[in-house]
C-alpha cells in the first residue's frame, strides 16, 4: 500500500533549543496514530511542520508520494486539515461560517455548491454540533468550539488529518466520540494524527502509537502490541502498567 506521509530525519530547533533531532515515520491509509510524549517534547512543533506551517531544518516531508513543498498551498490544503492545540476564541464568524472554511481549498467560487452544504452539515452532525450552526463561534463554550473546529477539519475532507489534543475541553462522552469519529474517518482511507495526553484513550482507538522522545519517534507500535512489552510507558511515569480490562481491553493504571 502507498503511504500518505512519508516523514525522514526531520530536525528542528526553537532558536538554540533543538527539539526534533531525527523524527521520521511512514503512514498508511487507514491509519489512526496517537502522537505521544512529556510535556515539551514537541509533538505541537511536529504537526506544525507536517500542516506546513514551520519549514525543518532538515529531512524531509512526502504527502500522498510528493514533497510538501512541490505541492501548491490550495493543493495541500486539499490534502492535509489541521485543528491547532489554540485558536482565536473571538473569531466574527458563526459555526457554519467557520465549518466552511474548510471547504475553500476546494472552491473557486464566492458561495459554496450544494455539495458543499451537504458536507458541512454532514461534519457538523457527526461532531454533534449542527444544532450551534448560527451562533458566534465566540459565544461557544469551549468544548463546543472545539466540536465545531473538529468539523472544519473533517469538511476539509484532506487526506491526512493532523489534530492536536482534539480531546482538548470535551466532557468524556464527547472525547469518546471525537476519537470514535477519528478511528472512523482513518477507516475511509484517511490518516489521522492525533497528538494527545489520553493514553486509554489512544490504546482503545489508535491503531498505532507515536511515542516522541528526544527529537525522535523513540517507540512506534501497534496498540494492540502496547501491553506485550512495556518499556514505552517509562518514558511517560514509572507509576504506569496496562492490564486488560474484564472485557479484554488494554487499560493503564496509575499506582
Ligand atoms: N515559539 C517558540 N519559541 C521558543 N520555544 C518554543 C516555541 N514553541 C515551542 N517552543 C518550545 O519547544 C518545545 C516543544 O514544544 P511543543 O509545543 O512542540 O511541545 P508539545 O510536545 O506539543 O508540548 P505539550 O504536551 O505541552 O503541548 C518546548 O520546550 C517549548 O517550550
Amino acid at each position: 500500500m502507498k503511504d500518505v506521509l512519508a516523514i525522514d530525519g526531520l530536525s528542528f530547533s526553537h532558536g538554540k533549543r533543538q527539539v526534533l533531532r531525527n523524527a521520521t515515520f511512514r503512514a498508511q491509509p487507514g491509519e489512526f496514530l496517537a502522537l505521544l510524549g512529556v510535556n515539551g517534547v514537541g509533538k505541537s512543533t511536529l504537526l506544525d511542520i507536517l500542516a506546513g506551517l514551520r519549514e525543518p531544518d532538515g529531512g524531509t516531508v512526502e504527502i500522498d508520494g510528493r514533497a510538501q513543498r512541490a505541492w501548491g498551498e490550495r493543493e495541500l490544503a486539499q490534502r492535509v486539515s489541521h485543528l491547532p492545540q489554540a485558536i482565536h476564541a473571538d473569531l466574527p464568524f458563526t459555526a457554519e461560517q467557520l465549518v466552511a472554511m474548510g471547504r475553500y481549498p476546494h472552491t473557486d467560487r464566492w458561495f459554496e455548491s450544494e455539495e458543499d452544504h451537504r458536507l458541512i452539515q454532514a461534519a457538523m452532525e457527526r461532531t454533534h454540533c449542527w444544532h450551534h450552526r448560527q451562533r458566534t463561534f465566540g459565544t461557544l463554550s469551549g468544548g463546543e468550539r472545539q466540536r465545531v473546529l473538529l468539523a472544519a477539519c473533517l469538511a476539509q475532507g484532506a487526506s491526512t488529518l493532523l489534530l492536536d489534543e482534539p480531546s482538548t475541553f470535551l466532557d468524556i462522552e464527547q472525547q469518546l466520540h471525537c476519537f470514535s469519529v477519528l478511528r472512523e474517518e482513518a477507516r475511509r482511507d484517511k490518516v489521522c494524527i492525533a497528538a494527545t495526553h489520553d493514553l486509554n484513550l489512544a490504546l482503545t482507538h489508535c491503531t498505532r502509537l507515536l511515542v516522541l522522545s528526544e527529537g525522535v519517534i523513540a517507540y512506534d507500535l501497534l496498540s494492540s502490541e502496547a501491553q506485550r512489552d512495556q518499556a514505552w510507558l517509562r518514558l511517560f511515569s514509572s507509576r504506569l502498567r496496562i492490564d486488560s480490562t474484564s472485557a479484554g481491553t488494554p487499560w493503564v493504571w496509575y499506582q
